[in-house]
């Protein structure tokens, strides 16, 4: 998430380069993000302010609107416990709830639930070890990168690895759109059932909802400063008996297990446990209250956001009556 130096630095770029003395140089800006989820990034020691609460913002955004219809889950049940969830509230009869979707099947075909994990480490091991655990021929998939020395940087804006490993029955996710109608969306789990007869032998994957695909490579391209780009090939799948929190943000999961005892971030266990479709695709291990939690100074946000939405609705209403309290006027 923008950070409020970050969000600063940029409107003061966008200002330099406009030449003009407007918020943001005048450029026309559309934001949309949740501030109850993941909060952004910082250095250890590093104050961590979101970008709401820089006065760039201030100057540059005049009007807010909330986002209120809940469209990744269906079911009335979950989306409500997720709304206390998202506000740092967990109910008696909703903990309990969540603690039952332990003993939740939620494996098919082959394809295993995919663990989110709160830590890094934790990710990279299991996905090692699930792998180093099947039998069979193991292919390698290098990326080709358009320029090899800055890998690194590559690496750390793109959603692929430089290198994946893949055996029959690596559990997989896509990390591109391929065919949405097909139900090939970023983040679609499958397992891999063999390899076809071409000269690289590329991945046969089984997804969830049945079809199969042989994955061919896709292209990455990230903008540099200054109109440059770097590009990267690579097949579009990551391991996925694993994956971090951080990176299942944006994700709608369709069988997922959770574990939240080792949550550190406000958000966090909102983040995990709203990427489920649903609480049959959902199973949480290890289930506390305490693991819930919101930033307070978010909450404010979206408590004066929504006073301010109420007065102005208000305001409406009176206008509609042909009569504005707040501008002591008639409309009409
Ligand atoms: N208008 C819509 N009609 C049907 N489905 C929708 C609509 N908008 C979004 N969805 C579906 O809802 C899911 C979540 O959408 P999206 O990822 O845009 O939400 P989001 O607000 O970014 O979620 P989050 O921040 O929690 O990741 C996706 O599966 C998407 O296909």
């Amino acid at each position: 998430m923008l950070d409020a130096d970050f969000f600063t630095k940029i409107e003061h770029v966008a200002r330099v380069i406009r030449g003009k003395d407007l918020p943001f140089g005048g450029i026309q800006l559309i934001l949309c993000g949740d501030f109850l989820q993941l909060p952004p990034v910082t250095k250890s020691g590093q104050k961590r302010l979101f970008c709401f609460q820089s006065s760039a913002w201030h100057n540059c955004i005049q009007m807010t609107f909330e986002l209120t219809e809940v469209r990744r889950q269906t079911d009335i049940e979950f989306i409500n416990i997720l709304q206390h969830i998202r506000i740092g509230r967990c109910p008696k009869e909703m903990c309990e709830k969540l603690v039952s979707t332990n003993s939740n099947k939620i494996e098919t075909a082959g394809i295993l639930a995919t663990r989110l994990c709160t830590h890094k480490e934790d990710v990279e091991q299991i996905n090692v070890v699930q792998l180093e655990k099947l039998s069979g021929e193991t292919r390698i998939f290098n990326a080709l990168d358009s320029d090899p020395a800055l890998v690194k940087l590559i690496n750390n804006q793109c959603s692929v690895k430089a290198k994946i490993t893949l055996k029959r029955g690596t559990q997989v996710m896509l990390t591109k759109n391929l065919a949405v109608q097909r139900g090939l969306v970023n983040g679609a789990r499958g397992v891999v059932i063999g390899f076809n007869n071409a000269e690289k032998g590329l991945p046969i994957i089984r997804f969830l909802n049945g079809v199969e695909q042989t994955i061919t490579p896709e292209r990455w391209t990230i903008k540099l400063g200054g109109g440059a780009f770097l590009m990267r090939r690579q097949l579009p799948l990551q391991l996925a008996w694993a994956i971090s929190i951080h990176k299942s943000q944006g994700l709608s999961l369709d069988c997922v297990e959770i574990s939240l005892s080792r949550v550190f971030e406000c958000g966090q266990a909102y983040v995990a446990l709203s990427r489920a479709r649903n609480l049959e695709g959902l199973r949480v291990i290890d289930f506390e209250k305490s693991c819930v939690h919101a930033d307070s100074e978010v909450l404010k946000f979206y408590q004066k956001l929504r006073v301010e939405t109420k007065l102005l609705k208000q305001s409406n209403l009176n206008c509609y009556s042909g009569y504005d309290k707040e501008n002591s006027q008639y409309c009409y």
